[in-house]
């Protein structure tokens, strides 16, 4: 059995502008330890307009705290206003790009073929997808819940090689308990996590399903990431509103002393 290093990560979502940025990496690097960092990986993922500062401050001051982008284009360059290519975000030192994210999906009409496309686009330009599934309220009052993520799980991995998939951070994210203060039980999440790392067992074998870190995300918070950490295949946070004040973060961070 592989040991999955915990993975923290931060979405700070549309929040924090690049001087609020750096103020705010300084109180999580102030805070957070070599002891925090030997046990937990922790990520920050800012605006894009935050990144260049974030990693002047990581590079300059040796910080170990990883960095990444909350989306990327699917195209590697050429005329797409707006637009920005996993390069761009290699080239800042970028360690990871959420990929799917419900909020791409809903407000931005993102499908399971460009999710895709996404993904092999991270890794391309050797960035770690943190590939964002879930059900919206109706399909788990249905009870489809498992099955639509899995079918999420399958269309973005579509194609792509066992070797980047060991890689892969997956983040199951139920929409009706992101930012609502609802968590989805941790038996519950813990189902669903359980069958995306069976999946993944199924489609690529065992070793690679071993190696790949699921998180959870949707209202985690300092007081119930304790039990949500304490399931088998739950190997991290993805953390919202929580992830903005520095302290309720490094809490999290610390999940084994809640
Ligand atoms: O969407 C999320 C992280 O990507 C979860 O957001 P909240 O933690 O604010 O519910």
């Amino acid at each position: 059995m592989t040991t999955r290093t915990p993975l923290m990560a931060g979405n700070w979502k549309m929040n924090l502008n690049h001087l609020e940025a750096i103020a705010h990496v300084q109180k999580l690097a102030f805070a957070l330890n070599d002891k925090d960092h030997a046990a937990v990986e922790v990520a920050v993922l800012p605006p894009y307009t935050d990144l260049r500062s974030v990693q002047t401050l990581v590079d300059g001051d040796k910080l170990k705290i990883k960095y990444g982008a909350q989306d990327l284009s699917a195209h590697a360059s050429g005329a797409y206003t707006g637009e920005i290519s996993g390069a761009m975000l290699a080239k800042l030192k970028c360690s990871f790009v959420t990929v799917g994210h419900s909020e791409r999906r809903q407000y931005h009409a993102e499908d399971e073929p460009l999710v895709n496309a996404k993904v092999k686009a991270a890794f391309a330009s050797d960035l770690t997808p943190i590939l964002c599934v879930g059900e919206e309220l109706a399909v788990r009052e249905a009870g489809d819940h498992v099955a639509h993520t899995l079918a999420q799980v399958d269309g973005a991995l579509k194609d792509v090689a066992a070797e980047q998939v060991s890689t892969l951070v997956i983040a199951y994210e139920p929409v009706w308990a992101i930012g609502t203060g609802k968590t989805c039980g941790a038996d519950d999440a813990q189902e669903v996590c359980g069958a995306i790392r069976a999946r993944v067992a199924e489609l690529y074998g065992q070793e690679v399903a071993d190696a790949v870190r699921i998180q959870y995300g949707g209202s985690v918070k300092s007081g119930n990431v304790a039990q949500i950490m304490a399931q088998p295949d739950i190997d991290g946070a993805l953390v919202g509103g929580a992830s903005l004040d520095a302290d309720e973060f490094v809490k999290i961070v610390r999940f084994r002393d809640q």
